[in-house]
């Protein structure tokens, strides 16, 4: 028997009804054996996270479906084992820290941290093969998968990739717990967050506002508060749950409740190309426990919406599902509403997250895929309008970005242009926000969340 079987055999059957279905996006592994070998290391490896902070998370969702809260997620597009260093790591962390202290501070809103991180190895692509000189070759699937580098050899699937993933995720999220949980993320040390970061107009404005915050909390302090609950913060690691390969050995069995929990990240999302109501994914993730998360494209319908929750929330579990929307900044206006309407009307509970990414990839004069600023911001207000008008929450963001000083996404204050890009343009897929534009973002939607507090 294989350790990835060693569940109790009803629950296995439970947790291995995907197979019989179609599994898109998953790599040809050239190598059965290895595959096997690696899945039954993975399945006695422990678990990167515990199911209980996965509990905890759901609940911290249904208060940001409740308007209570407001999720904020960021993190690369595709993470690379080669750049999970500590710096890297520090200024992802940094920069997430310091975007949600702009939103609470601006909007006097808790904010549920979560990073695309730990785990975020795993790519879809629109195209199996990918040609470049007339060369072609396979796509790169991510670093779980194969390699960035355009050689043959590099892009063949490499099952030992799931380990490295496994392992390289595990001490990502040490380092994450470490920064999170060790007195770095301590809100009196909001000054030192922007430390080592270029200074451009958004870390002035940062700046003042962390003078602000430390006014207050002097203020505070005089007045005898006490603030040991400023000394560490709750924050989750979510990925795409793409590669089944991995999920599936990573999901146990919880010891307290007897329940499967997918111990890979807190958050699992399903993709927009992978959605399909009766695909593998959707079959296997409305198994596990965690808090799930559904990508919703342009061609989403109400029905498309209620089928998701009949399978993954039968049941109106609060927090359990987030559609994270991504339409596209001269869509959402027209696509979102009839979706919204329908979902609400059913009455179970979800958590709109608007993704203003994915359905804003453009292609620059000199070939770069990059996006505009403009309508990343764009997208996000025609988020929170749809919402207002139809009296329901706009409850997050899911962001791609990174803390380095990258130039992938044209405009922000720096003002990026199509050459601008050349300068250092690093994504391995596709353009992250950089640390000012990042900054910028969270600024805007801040006093977006104003708005709708005082509407
Ligand atoms: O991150 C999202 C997708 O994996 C990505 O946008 C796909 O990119 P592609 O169209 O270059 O394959
Ligand atoms: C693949 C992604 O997005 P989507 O499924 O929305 O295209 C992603 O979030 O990187
Ligand atoms: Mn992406």
């Amino acid at each position: 028997m294989s350790a990835e079987s060693a569940v109790p055999p009803e629950l296995d059957t439970d947790l291995d009804s995907w197979r019989a279905l179609a599994a898109e996006q998953q790599p040809t592994w050239p190598d059965r054996d290895a595959l096997e070998a690696v899945k039954s290391q993975l399945a006695v490896s422990p678990p990167l996270v515990f199911a209980g902070e996965a509990d905890n998370m759901r609940e911290k969702l249904a208060r940001a479906q409740r308007g209570e809260a407001f999720l904020l997620q960021g993190g690369d597009c595709a993470e690379s084992f080669a750049e999970a260093d500590a710096d890297r790591i520090r200024n992802k962390i940094k920069t997430i820290l310091q975007m949600s202290i702009v939103l609470t501070y601006g909007a006097s809103m808790p904010i549920v941290k979560m990073g695309r991180i730990a785990g975020q190895y795993a790519k879809p692509r629109s195209s199996d093969s990918e040609t470049r000189e007339g060369v072609t070759l396979p796509a790169y699937r991510g670093d779980i998968v194969n390699g960035h580098a355009f050689t043959p050899e590099s892009r063949i699937p490499d099952p030992q990739r799931l380990m490295k993933a496994y392992t390289t995720s595990a001490s990502t999220l040490n380092l994450t717990r470490a920064f999170t949980m060790g007195g770095f993320a301590d809100l009196r040390r909001v000054h030192e967050w922007n430390r080592g970061f270029t200074v451009t107009p958004a870390y002035r404005t940062y700046e003042g506002l962390a003078a602000e915050i430390d006014r207050a909390i002097k203020f505070m302090a005089a007045a005898g508060a006490d603030f040991d609950a400023l000394k560490t913060v709750e924050f989750y690691s979510g990925h795409e749950g793409l590669l089944l390969d991995y999920e599936r050995p990573l999901t146990r069995i919880d010891s307290r409740t007897g329940l499967p929990y997918d111990c890979s990240a807190h958050f699992l999302w399903i993709g927009e190309r992978t959605r399909k109501i009766d695909g593998a994914h959707v079959e296997f993730f409305s198994r596990v426990q965690n808090p799930i998360g559904v990508k919703l494209g342009p061609t989403t319908t109400g029905e498309d919406a209620i089928a998701l929750m009949d399978k993954l929330n039968p049941e109106g579990v609060p927090g359990r599902l987030t559609f994270i929307t991504r339409m596209g900044a001269g869509k959402i206006r027209d696509a979102l509403p009839s979706i919204v309407e329908k979902v609400t009307a059913d009455g179970r509970p979800v958590l709109w997250v608007c993704d203003p990414m994915h359905g804003n990839t453009i292609t620059a004069s000199n070939g770069y895929k990059t996006r505009r600023f403009s309508d990343v911001i764009d997208e996000v207000r025609g988020f929170f309008e749809v919402h207002a008008a139809l009296g329901t929450i706009p409850g997050g963001v899911h962001v791609e970005l990174t803390g380095d000083d990258v130039t992938e996404v044209l405009g922000g204050s720096e003002d990026i242009d199509d050459i601008g890009l050349e300068a250092r343009y690093e994504t391995l897929v596709d353009p992250r926000l950089n640390h000012a534009q990042s900054l910028e973002m969270a600024f805007l939607v801040a006093e977006m969340l104003r708005e709708r507090a005082n509407a």
